[in-house]
C-alpha cells in the first residue's frame, strides 16, 4: 500500500513503519526500462597496465551514468570504448542489442553524441556549420537542418541571430562549450558520451552551464555516459555512479547508495571531505517530514510563505531558508500535493536533517 504513494507521502497508518522506509529509499535503484547499453567484462591494457579492469553494466533508456574517479583511474578509457574511439582488449558493448563490432565506427559514431572539454570545433566552420556537421553527413533536409539548429542554439543561450554566423574564436569557453552540446546533439542521438565537459570552465560558467544541462528538453530523455572527477557534479546529473579506482568499478549505484552505503573504504573514503553537503544534496524533504513534529497552521499563511515540493533537496530548502529575512527563524511550507502543505522553520528543518541522517545510519548498523 505504502509504495503505491507518491514520495514524501504517508498515510497516518504507516506511522510506526516509517523509519524503515528511509531506509527503502536508501536502496532503490536503476529503473526497470529495457536496456539501451550492455557492457560485459570490459578491459584495456597498455603494456603490462591494466588500466580498464572487467568493467560491466546495463544502462536503461534514459539513463544518465557518471563515471566517477581519482585521475588515471581509467574514466576516459571506458567511455571511449562505448563508441569505439578505443579498441578493448577484452569484453563487449552492445547498442540496442547489437554488439557495436559489427558496425563501422564512424558509422556507430555517428549515431552517438560525443562531447569533449576541448570542445573540438572546426576553426574554419561558422557556429551553424559546426552545429550542423552530423546531421550533413546524414543526409537530413537542409531546412531541417537549419530550424533544429536555431532552436538548439537559442535553447543554449546563444541567439541564432547573433551567434550562428560567427567562427569559433570569437566565443567565450563557455560559449564554444555550449555550442559543442548543440553539436552533439543535432542529429538528435539517443545515446550522449561526456568527457568532462564542463571541467575547462570557471565556476560561474560551469554552474550555468550545469543548470541548463539539466533543463534541457533535448537532453531529458538521452542516455547519457558523463566522465568527470568532479562528485559535486556527478551527485548533480547521474541517475547512477559508477565509481572506479584502478581500472576497476568499486561501486555502482545511486548517488544515495553511494553515500549511505558504501560497499568498500575506498568509496567511504571518496566522499569523506564532501560528506556533508552531499548528504544535503541528496536527502529530500520527503525524507524528513517523518521527523517535522505536525503543527496546526492556519491554511492563509500558506500563500504568504515560501514553498518548496517534497522533492526539493536539503539543500535547496536552506538556499530558501537562509535568504536575508527579518524573522529569527523564517519558515516554508512544504507542499506535499495540492491540498496537504507542511510547514517547517530553519530550526526544525536542521533538527530533522540530523536525525534523518542518525536514522539511515542506526539502521545500517542494526541491519
Ligand atoms: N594510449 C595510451 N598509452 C599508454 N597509456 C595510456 C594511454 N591512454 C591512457 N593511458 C593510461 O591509462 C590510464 C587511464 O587513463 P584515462 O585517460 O582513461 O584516465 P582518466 O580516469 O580519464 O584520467 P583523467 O581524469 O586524468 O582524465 C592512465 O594511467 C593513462 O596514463
Amino acid at each position: 500500500m505504502v509504495s503505491n504513494l507518491p514520495p514524501g507521502q504517508f498515510p497516518d497508518s504507516a506511522l510506526p513503519f516509517r523509519l524503515p522506509l528511509v531506509l527503502l529509499r536508501v536502496t532503490s535503484s536503476a529503473s526497470s526500462s529495457p536496456a539501451i547499453i550492455r557492457v560485459r567484462g570490459l578491459s584495456k591494457r597498455y603494456g603490462n597496465h591494466t588500466v580498464v579492469n572487467d568493467v560491466g553494466f546495463t544502462l536503461a533508456a534514459g539513463e544518465t551514468l557518471v563515471l566517477l574517479g581519482p585521475s588515471g583511474c581509467g574514466k576516459t578509457t571506458l567511455l571511449k570504448m562505448l563508441n569505439r574511439l578505443i579498441e578493448p582488449d577484452a569484453g563487449t558493448v552492445e547498442v540496442n542489442g547489437s554488439d557495436i563490432r559489427t558496425q563501422k565506427p564512424e558509422l556507430l559514431r555517428r549515431g552517438i553524441g560525443y562531447v569533449i572539454q576541448q570542445v573540438g570545433l572546426l576553426p574554419h566552420y561558422t557556429v551553424a556549420e559546426n552545429v550542423a556537421v552530423v546531421p550533413t553527413l546524414l543526409g537530413h533536409n537542409p531546412a531541417d537542418i537549419s530550424t533544429r539548429t536555431t532552436a538548439l542554439l537559442t535553447r543554449l543561450h546563444l541567439p541564432a541571430e547573433r551567434y550562428a554566423g560567427q567562427y569559433p574564436s570569437q566565443l567565450s569557453g563557455g560559449q564554444q562549450q555550449r555550442v559543442g552540446l548543440a553539436r552533439a546533439l543535432a542529429a538528435d542521438p539517443p545515446i550522449i558520451l561526456m568527457d568532462e565537459p564542463f571541467g575547462a570552465l570557471d565556476p560561474i560558467t560551469r554552474a550555468a552551464i550545469r543548470r541548463d544541462f539539466r533543463e534541457l528538453e533535448e537532453l531529458r530523455n538521452k542516455t547519457i555516459v558523463l566522465v568527470t572527477h568532479d562528485v559535486a557534479e556527478a551527485f548533480e546529473l547521474a541517475d547512477r555512479i559508477a565509481l572506479l579506482d584502478g581500472g576497476v568499478v568499486q561501486q555502482l549505484g545511486t548517488p544515495r547508495e553511494l553515500l549511505f552505503r558504501p560497499a568498500n573504504d575506498f568509496v567511504r573514503r571518496f566522499f569523506e571531505a564532501e560528506r556533508l553537503s552531499l548528504q544535503m544534496q541528496v536527502l529530500q524533504l520527503s525524507d524528513l517530514l517523518i521527523f517535522i513534529k505536525s503543527t496546526n497552521h492556519q491554511q492563509s499563511l500558506a500563500s504568504a510563505l515560501p514553498s518548496l515540493p517534497a522533492s526539493a533537496t536539503i539543500r535547496e530548502a536552506l538556499e530558501a531558508l537562509t535568504r536575508p529575512s527579518e524573522t529569527p527563524d523564517p519558515q516554508l511550507f512544504i507542499t506535499q500535493d495540492s491540498v496537504n502543505a507542511q510547514p517547517v522553520t530553519l530550526s526544525q528543518l536542521m533538527l530533522a536533517f540530523g536525525e534523518a541522517v542518525q536514522s539511515i545510519k542506526t539502521t545500517r548498523v542494526e541491519e
